[in-house]
Formats: structure tokens, sequence, C-alpha cells
């Protein structure tokens, strides 16, 4: 049974803070690979400045070619729209019926919305949870204080967020050790985010 940490996300763009906690989660917890779901619209989230699915997917292609046991995914790509975890996770257990044990990836800020999101009891049935720390705001509800299936992961603490990194660059600053270095490029030589 291939373990696998499923981290989602809009990626736009993806930096080293996403790369930190994958590389961190493959190689301090027992999943064996982690795959970037590449999600087109979050439910939470507004489209103004997303760039394109597969600009974003590339972006995650570059990142992590390098490392054997991550992956990019585009399984989102073809689903209903605005992404719902518990749809992918139903699409993902038809298309790997055997042999794969999916779990998610997700930060502490994450969590403490986790009530929120779709069937979150049923993602909770049938799948573990990886739960990183993050600074946020808020508290993490009782219910997953203590849960037989949310583990938690003491990879570091790197804040930084894509929306920094957008804005930034906009203004003309020097946002480069932020990115992995194909990404910035990638980036750079396709004026993203200009
Ligand atoms: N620096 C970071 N450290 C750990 N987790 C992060 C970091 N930045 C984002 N994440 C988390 O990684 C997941 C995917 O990131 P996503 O691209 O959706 O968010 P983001 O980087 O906060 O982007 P944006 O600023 O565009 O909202 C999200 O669950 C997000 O909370
Ligand atoms: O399924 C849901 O109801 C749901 C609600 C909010 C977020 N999510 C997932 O969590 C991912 C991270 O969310 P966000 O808003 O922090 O980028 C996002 O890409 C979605 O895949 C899922």
């Amino acid at each position: 049974m291939k373990k696998v940490g499923l981290y989602f996300g809009t990626f736009n763009p993806i930096h080293i803070g996403h790369l930190v906690i994958a590389n961190h989660m493959v190689e301090f917890s027992d999943l064996d690979e982690v795959w970037f779901v590449v999600t087109p619209q979050s439910p939470f989230k507004t489209k103004k400045t997303l760039l394109d699915n597969h600009q974003r997917f590339e972006m995650v292609y570059e990142a992590t070619k390098d490392y054997q046991k991550l992956k990019p995914s585009n399984i989102e790509f073809k689903l209903p729209q605005p992404n719902y975890t518990i749809n992918t996770l139903v699409h993902l257990g038809e298309k790997y019926p055997d042999g794969y044990d999916f779990s998610l990836i997700m930060g502490e800020d994450n969590l403490k919305g986790l009530h929120k999101w779709k069937n979150y009891e049923a993602i909770l049935d049938l799948h573990h949870l990886y739960v990183y720390p993050r600074i946020s705001e808020g508290v993490i509800e009782h219910q997953f204080k203590v849960h037989e299936k949310i583990h938690r992961v003491n990879a570091p603490i790197m804040e930084i967020s894509s929306t920094f990194i957008r804005r930034e660059h906009k203004k003309g600053k020097n946002i480069k050790p932020l990115l992995p270095p194909e990404v910035w490029k990638y980036m750079d030589e396709m004026n993203f985010y200009r």
C-alpha cells in the first residue's frame, strides 16, 4: 500500500514554504509520497489574480521535478468548480481503487476552518489528516483537538504567502529567494504577476 499525502492549494505560485512542508512530510512522517493537487477554484477564494491552471501546474512541475517523492497532480482540472475536497477524494478512490491510501496535509490555519468544509465528517471517516503548525488567528475546534485521524507533524514554520510574492514582485521588489530557482526562472521569463 502506497501512502500518499495530498497537499491541496492554488499554488499561485508555489513557493519554498510549500516545498519545505511537503518535503518534511515525506521525510519525517510515514507518508511515501506527497502530491501537490493544483486546485482550479478553491471554495472560499475569489478568482481575481489567479493564473491559468496549466501555468500553475507547470510551476509545481518545475518545483518538484528533482524530488522523487513529490508529484504534481492535475486531478481537479476536469472536476466541477468550485473544487470541494470530498469530490476529489471520491474521484481519486475510483481512479486508484487498489494500492493507494490517500491522506490530507493541511496547516493548523486550515484545521481551524475544517468544520466549514463540505462533508468534513465523511472526509475524516475515510482519511487521515497530517497537520503542521502555522501562525494564525482563531481556535481549533474541540472535536479536532484530539482525534484518532488527525496527526501532528512538527514541520518548520515559514511565513511566506503567494499573495505577498505576487504583490511585492509587481512593485519591483526582489522576491527570488522565496521561490524554487526553476519557478523563479519560469515566472520571470513568462512575465507572470507583473
Ligand atoms: N508559508 C507556508 N507555510 C505553510 N503552509 C502554507 C504556506 N503558505 C501557504 N500554505 C498553505 O498551503 C496550502 C496551499 O497554499 P495556497 O497556494 O492555496 O495558499 P497561499 O500560499 O496562502 O496563497 P495565497 O496567498 O494566494 O492565498 C494552503 O492550505 C495554505 O494554507
Ligand atoms: O472542500 C471544501 O469544502 C474546502 C473548503 C476550503 C478549502 N478546501 C481545500 O483546501 C485547499 C486550501 O484552501 P485555501 O483556501 O487555504 O487555499 C483548497 O485548495 C481546497 O482544495 C476545501
